[in-house]
């Protein structure tokens, strides 16, 4: 019996993978620190609701993404979200509505990676810290000193600069994941009793503090109990505030969003913060994935193309695919 392939990390590229390799008839097992799918397209449960703290939406501009955001739809987690938007630039907030159709999970962003986990195996709670390779296969070993294998590849799924370390077997591959630098991003959530009296559903922002904000309630399927907003700070603020307390966190993008929002903003009745440390890469890459097919490692993630979830999506195609054409 061949050994089965692990993949570290079950955000939407290693799970993109996972699918790619289980249709095409390979056993895989899925390693996660958190205890649930997603990772940057989770959502976090609160006591207002389900917050998209991570990716508010996506495009889907290649044609193999699309198909896979059809089966999504079709299966009923994933469903167009069309906000009002609006930009904010040179001290003025005004409509900024396109064709563009944008894509959400439903009820939440995690519906997704759920829905792709299905009954995939997967170890939740457990983080990867080395990747061996012995003679014939590999094993991992986990923060807590436990060892994983025999598996015959590995696929690293994660963030450049938590993938780097475990690619020391591969010195090549560790080289080109230590030179992305991944920019933060500091999220903040506000909970209104009230709903504001704004059409504003969504919004790129184009100076200050603030890079983007939307109404989480508006999209489809969430619940309607609070008027919730999602702020994110820019890269630039979110690095120059990177050790800021969550509280200093939430009052200046709470300011942020009160100067531009054009009408009363009273005090939320909930807040929240969570730090993105490894948000999204500096710039895009065209590498699809990387790859030492003879010693069976990969990597891949969102750091590998565009920076978005199509680009995390379609690089764990990619490992995917380059891992079968080897076998061949
Ligand atoms: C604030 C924010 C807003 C965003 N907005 C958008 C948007 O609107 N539209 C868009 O298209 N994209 C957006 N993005 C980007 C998008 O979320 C990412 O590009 C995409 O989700 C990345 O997927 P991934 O699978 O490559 O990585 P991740 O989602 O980071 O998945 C990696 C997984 O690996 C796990 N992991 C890490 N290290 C280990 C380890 N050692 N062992 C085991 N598990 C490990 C993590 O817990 C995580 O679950 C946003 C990102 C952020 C942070
Ligand atoms: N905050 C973070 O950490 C992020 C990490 C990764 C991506 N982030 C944001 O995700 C969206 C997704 O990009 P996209 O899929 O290319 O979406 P888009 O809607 O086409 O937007 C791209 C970019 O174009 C500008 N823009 C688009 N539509 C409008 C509009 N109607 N009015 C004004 N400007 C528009 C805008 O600058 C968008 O950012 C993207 O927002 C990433 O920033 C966050």
């Amino acid at each position: 019996m061949t050994a089965p392939i692990a993949i570290i990390g079950a955000g939407i590229a290693g799970l993109s993978a996972a699918h790619v390799l289980n249709t095409a008839g390979h056993e895989v097992h899925l390693f996660e620190k958190s205890r649930g799918s997603g990772g940057r397209m989770a959502s976090k449960r609160s006591d207002v609701g389900s917050l998209d703290l991570g990716a508010q939406y996506f495009t889907a501009r290649d044609r193999r993404f699309i198909d896979a955001v059809n089966q999504w739809r079709a299966k009923g987690c994933v469903a167009e979200w069309d906000p009002a938007l609006y930009q904010y630039r040179a001290g003025a907030l005004t409509p900024s509505q396109d064709e563009q159709p944008r894509w959400v999970g439903t009820p939440r962003m995690s519906a997704i990676t759920r829905a792709m986990v299905g009954d995939l195996p997967v170890s939740f709670g457990c983080r990867i810290t080395e990747a061996f390779r012995g003679p014939q296969h590999w094993s991992l070993q986990d923060a807590e000193g436990h060892n994983h294998g025999p598996f015959s590849h590995v696929i690293i799924a994660i963030p450049a600069p938590q993938a780097t370390p475990l690619l020391a077997t591969a010195p090549k591959l560790a080289a080109v994941a230590a030179g992305v630098v991944m920019d933060p991003t500091w999220s903040a959530a506000l909970a209104f009793k009230t709903p504001l009296e704004t059409r504003v559903e969504g919004c790129f922002v184009q100076e200050g503090e603030l890079d983007w904000f939307a109404r989480n309630r508006c999209k489809p399927g969430r619940e309607a109990d609070y008027d919730t907003w999602v702020l994110h700070g820019t890269s630039a603020w979110s690095r120059a505030h990177l050790d800021a307390s969550k509280e200093q966190v939430i009052e200046q993008l709470h300011g942020a969003f009160a100067e531009i929002i054009g009408c009363a903003v009273p005090e939320p009745a909930f807040t929240l913060a969570h730090r993105w440390l490894y948000a999204r890469p500096a710039q895009s890459h065209q590498w699809g994935a990387l790859a030492d097919a003879d010693l069976g490692i990969y990597a891949c993630g969102d750091w590998c193309g565009t920076g978005r979830v199509e680009g995390a999506w379609l690089s764990g195609f990619d490992a995917a695919s380059r891992l079968l054409d080897h076998l061949q």
